[in-house]
């Protein structure tokens, strides 16, 4: 057990001290005393910290401390209950503040303005001083009960008893002895109801502490997820409501207790501990299939202790299936050939090539990059197969962890694990017997399910997971995937047998930007939709084919959104967003018909149309693009016989056959455009 010497002046304070620290620290500590009345007074030999009152007191007993430890001056402060009667003492009153030193006098009065208390005019004495005045409205004795040695000088009496250790104090000697923080808490929780504290940092963070306390507590106990925390001993820190619902043991048993003692029957948990840091395995614990995940908590580099984690396996399943992630609800599909737009010659292929697809029972493979349609293609072809009649199950193969989509695909037998159903579980493969499986973000399968998938494709069964009977199956397996297959075999993330099972039939959807004809096509028809008509100017077509569209047609929905609101009748290129104008979207051609268009523009307002005016009115109907560039087009024009230059304020000149150029190429700009580029050319010709 850790030791406290207290070093006080007299034996009356002493052992004031010795019963304070006792009462604050009880049985986890052992105090004893020297002062100067002791005879003899013994060395000090034996202690881990030694607390003094006055730096007085350290001089003198300095020769008796024979052990090299901490030494801690007390700070002390005032009781709340005497704090209130002092700020009840009336403003510009005279208060005489008595202790039995001058160093003690003078550290009370500090204190007394340090709590707040600045309205009064103090004055500190001790024995031996001399008053020039002796008239006072109040007199605070420090001590235990009132001084006799103030002779004639009277006034209201306070006592305020000996003065108690001050919670920046306790804290010290928490840390210094090293204290478990359990019985830490509970002593400072205690004191600070009790002591006020004129140690504006040690209040501040004691009370972010708190807080943050409350709302890791909070957070913790509205988690479906049981958390344990263990402290750096593996000792138990925290833990919340779940997780002692979860082993059925209250949190009160527990707390602070070892990890390996409370757990000592818990062979699957203490496996796991030992492997340092866990991800999400399936066990069992208290006889409850579940995952848990294990972690290490750092800080600094340095592990302050381990958090486990654990989530009950049907709580997880029956989550995932509340938000459609494991399978979209329905077991159907809308979609059939008819859904697909598309009029590019890559499109008609690749819709004629998946209609002869989907008359056999092959496995497809589907490739493309996100947004392209690929789960439209799978559903087209299981509505056009002979399997339309049967179910159509979609499953993500990216957002589960390993254990939870090998259970999900190939269900498990009663008794695979603990706590598992009863009658065991069927799984997706069975269920979409006579029907489809897709299985969408292949590319993210596990690579230790890999085999089990290739089997069920090679075997045209199963075996559910705990179970050794094997279940015949009539499933059609179509999978997709955005990520480049290929590559992955070559680096061994794929299995190359598996994706030969798997592509028997394969599917590559081009992205938008490889087959522009497309994108208007898609676009009007996402707008008849939703019943909007708009006309598409050529610089919006023109926009439409340049930009890269790494979104495909999901992106092309999000632009409809916004131009279903921002425009009228017709769009063009200036109506589109603001972050989808930029200069890398646009090849020479383009720009240098732009360029043409606000020649023309501003030739029509009787505006100057000279390189800067151009530049400016470009970069701000348009993008930022530089003088150097706009002289390149407009030489470019002129070469073309769309433009005539003429020196000096005029600028150019659009010609007959730029007009014709425009007009039959549906390029010129719009209203919203000409009132930009009035507005700035008005404000250049101001600066001139
Ligand atoms: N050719 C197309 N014709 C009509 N709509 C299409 C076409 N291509 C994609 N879409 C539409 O775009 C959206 C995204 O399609 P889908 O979910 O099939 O893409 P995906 O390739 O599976 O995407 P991801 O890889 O992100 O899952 C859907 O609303 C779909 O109807």
């Amino acid at each position: 057990m850790k030791r406290i010497t207290i070093l006080s002046i007299d034996e009356d304070s002493a052992q004031f001290y010795k019963e304070q620290v006792t009462s604050i620290f009880k049985e986890n500590i052992i105090v004893d005393y020297r002062n100067l009345e002791m005879v003899p007074i013994l060395p000090v030999v034996n202690t881990d910290l030694i607390l003094y009152t006055d730096p007085e007191i350290i001089n003198l007993l300095i020769d008796k401390i024979q052990c090299n430890v901490s030494q801690l001056m007390m700070k002390r402060t005032i009781p709340k209950a005497i704090l209130r009667e002092i700020n009840k003492i009336e403003p510009d009153s005279r208060v005489l503040v008595v202790n039995i030193n001058e160093f003690m006098a003078n550290e009370t009065m500090a204190l007394i303005y340090q709590l707040g208390k600045t309205d009064i005019f103090m004055e500190p004495y001790f024995p031996g001083k001399n008053l020039a005045e002796k008239d006072f409205d109040y007199i605070i004795h420090v001590a235990p009960e009132k001084y006799d040695f103030l002779g004639d000088i009277k006034a209201k009496d306070i006592v305020t008893g000996h003065r108690i250790l001050d919670v920046s104090n306790v804290l010290d000697i928490v840390y210094i002895l090293n204290i478990d923080e359990s019985i830490a808490r509970e002593i400072i929780l205690n004191m600070m109801s009790v002591v006020p504290t004129c140690w504006y940092g040690v209040n501040y963070s004691m009370e972010r502490k708190m807080i943050s306390e409350a709302q890791l507590d909070y957070i913790l106990n509205d988690l479906d997820s049981g958390v344990l925390i263990l402290d750096k001993d593996n000792d138990i820190n925290t833990l919340n409501k779940t997780f002692s619902k979860f082993i059925g043991v209250s949190e009160k048993d527990i707390a602070y207790k070892n990890f390996f003692e409370v757990f000592k029957d818990e062979e699957n948990l203490i496996k796991l501990f030992e492997k340092g840091e866990v991800k999400e395995e399936l066990t069992t614990v208290n006889g409850i299939e579940c995952f848990v995940t294990i972690g290490d908590i750092e800080y600094s580099d340095v592990s302050y202790g381990k958090m486990i984690l654990i989530k009950e396996y049907f709580e997880v399943v029956e989550m995932f299936n509340k938000s459609n992630k494991i399978v979209k609800s329905g077991y159907f599909s809308k979609y059939t050939f008819d859904n697909i737009i598309g009029n590019s010659s890559s499109m008609r292929r690749i819709v004629n090539e998946a209609k002869k697809f989907s008359k056999t029972d092959h496995p497809v493979l589907i490739l493309g990059e996100t947004g392209t349609g690929k789960e439209l293609f799978a559903g087209a072809i299981h509505n056009d197969s002979p399997r339309k009649k049967g179910p159509f199950i979609a499953i993500n193969c990216s957002t589960l962890s390993k254990t939870l989509l090998e259970s999900e695909l190939f269900g498990y037998e009663e008794g695979a694990f603990t706590g598992a159903k009863k009658g065991g579980k069927i799984g997706l493969f069975e269920r979409a017997s006579g029907g489809t499986l897709f299985l969408d973000e292949i590319g993210d399968l596990p690579m230790e399910l890999q085999p089990r998938l290739l089997r069920a494709l090679e075997e045209q069964s199963i075996m559910r997971v705990g179970g050794d009977k094997v279940v015949n199956i009539n499933t059609r397996i179509i999978a997709a995937t955005n990520r480049n297959i290929m590559e992955m075999v070559e680096r061994g993330e794929f299995r190359r047998d598996l994706l030969y099972r798997l592509n028997v039939f394969e599917l590559d959807i081009a992205p938008l930007r490889e087959r522009p004809e497309d994108i208007t096509c898609i676009l009007s028809n996402l707008m008849s939709e939703k019943g909007i008509s708009r006309k598409f100017s050529r610089g919006f077509e023109i926009f439409t084919r340049n930009y890269n569209w790494l979104g495909n047609a999901r992106e092309l929905k999000n632009l409809v959104s916004y131009l279903e609101v921002m425009t009228e009748k017709e769009i063009y290129f200036y109506s589109i967003p603001a972050y989808l104008k930029k200069r890398e979207y646009f090849n020479e051609d383009c720009l240098k018909y732009l360029v043409l268009n606000l020649i023309h523009c501003l030739n029509q307002l009787k505006l100057s149309s000279g390189r800067r005016t151009l530049e400016r009115v470009f970069s701000e109907v348009y993008f930022k693009i530089s003088e150097v560039e706009i002289r390149n087009m407009v030489n470019e024009l002129e070469s073309l016989n769309f433009i005539e230059v003429s020196t000096g304020r005029a600028g150019n000149n659009i010609t007959e056959m730029g007009v014709e150029f425009l007009v039959n190429e549906r390029y010129l700009l719009n209203e919203e455009e000409s009132e930009v580029a009035i507005k700035i050319k008005e404000e250049m010709d101001e600066k001139l």
